[in-house]
């Protein structure tokens, strides 16, 4: 019965005539207007909604290098096809890389990375691939060895930040740019308001951050729906599966890592669903939310330096990197799990953790706390 109801509403909605173009046979429901439109007016509002991102912002200027970061899943994607499309169709000016962190997964990264190898040949964007091995001597299939599943992803999260710097610096980038999307940013939103994190609440809705640091890095996706971009599990949409990486048969890996098969960001997004049904646009209005929020001039934030031992920048005297990779080092892995600097949490990250912990659901990222 649910299979004729459904064949009943994809003739019903193919049936209609795009309400762009008002020519063409309606393809999809956009989850973002719930407008019904066709696939080539589809290409055309999200690819130019990207450029107007690009260009309202200022996100490159002509001659710029810029340093993909390119995991080979959905998101990173569509982005080096779409910004290398944009480029040549709008003349940006911009030299484009793809770059990889190979962080030593087996049966994940390396899989995503044959993908991105392939990319490399579509796109014609030359590729440069680093890894945790050479850069820190520990791959994070030994991580996980020595720390088991539960705190590996923090090691991962601020192991590929750096990485992303270091591999951008070696090609010499100008910048960097991430495929972290709508969803993503405000599920960052809900998670830092959670964990009364003011600084990273600050920065997360920023669609350039670290001007002040070695690479700047920018989000061109900052208002790209993930359902837009691919197949996204929750479908509540009809026909959400008509994605812009469906439709032009983009090649893009779609496992889960397997240090953390339960990697939803839980809470904030099963929220962000549930507005999602009331309000379509309730992705858009939590980063609005996000973007307004003042910060009190009299709150402290943690003051920007470099590391003691390698030169990162820093707010403490050893980067979160080398304080990790010491422990790991001296065989106390557990060395510099836990984050309770002024400003930054503390017992209010604890006590949401706490609450979230018994709900079943996790505060950590995809990639550990890190991602912003
Ligand atoms: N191993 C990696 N190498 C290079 N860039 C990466 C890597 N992992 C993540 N990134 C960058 O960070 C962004 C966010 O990654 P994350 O894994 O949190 O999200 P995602 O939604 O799974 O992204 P994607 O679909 O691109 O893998 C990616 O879009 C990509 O630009």
């Amino acid at each position: 019965m649910e299979g004729v109801e459904a064949s009943e509403k994809v003739k019903r909605t193919t049936a209609r005539l795009c309400s762009l173009c008002n020519q063409r046979k309606a393809a999809l429901k956009r989850p973002k207007t719930l407008e019904q439109i066709c696939r080539e007016c589809f290409y055309n509002v999200f690819e130019d909604e990207i450029h107007r991102v690009i260009i309202e912002n200022n996100l490159f200027k002509p001659g710029e290098r810029i340093a993909i970061g390119a995991s080979g899943g959905k998101d990173s994607t569509v982005l080096a096809y779409v910004l290398s499309e944009l480029n040549k169709r709008h003349n940006y000016g911009l030299d484009l890389f793809l770059l990889s962190i190979d962080e030593g997964i087996t049966g994940y990264r390396d899989d995503s990375l044959e993908t991105v190898k392939r990319n490399e040949i579509q796109y014609g964007l030359p590729l440069k691939i680093v890894s945790y091995k050479e850069l820190y001597g520990w791959t994070m299939d030994e991580i996980v060895k020595a720390i088991g599943l539960k705190n590996n992803c923090t090691f991962c999260g601020v192991f590929r930040r750096q990485a992303l710097d270091r591999g951008a610096s070696l090609i010499h980038a100008d910048k960097i740019v991430t495929g972290h999307n709508a969803d993503d940013i405000a599920e960052t939103v809900l998670l830092n308001i959670l964990r009364g994190d003011i600084a990273r609440l600050s920065r997360c809705t920023s669609i350039t951050t670290g001007e002040d640091g070695p690479i700047p890095r920018c989000k061109p996706f900052k208002y790209t729906y993930e359902k837009e971009i691919v197949i996204y599990p929750f479908i509540f949409f009809s026909l959400t599966f008509n994605t812009y990486a469906y439709f032009k048969k983009l090649d893009y890996f779609s496992t889960e890592c397997i240090y953390s098969p339960n990697a939803y960001r839980g809470f904030a997004r099963e929220f962000i669903k549930d507005l999602e049904r009331i309000r379509p646009r309730a992705i858009l209005d939590i980063i609005r939310s996000g973007e307004d929020f003042r910060i009190s001039t009299t709150t402290r934030m943690p003051e920007q330096g470099t590391c003691q031992r390698c030169g990162y920048i820093s707010s403490q005297k050893m980067c979160k990197a080398c304080v990790l990779l010491e422990g790991l080092n001296r065989g106390l892995p557990k060395l510099g799990i836990g984050r309770k600097k002024p400003g930054s949490g503390g017992q209010d990250q604890e006590q949401s953790k706490r609450l979230l912990e018994k709900k079943g659901l996790s505060l950590h990222g995809k990639h550990g706390n890190v991602d912003y």
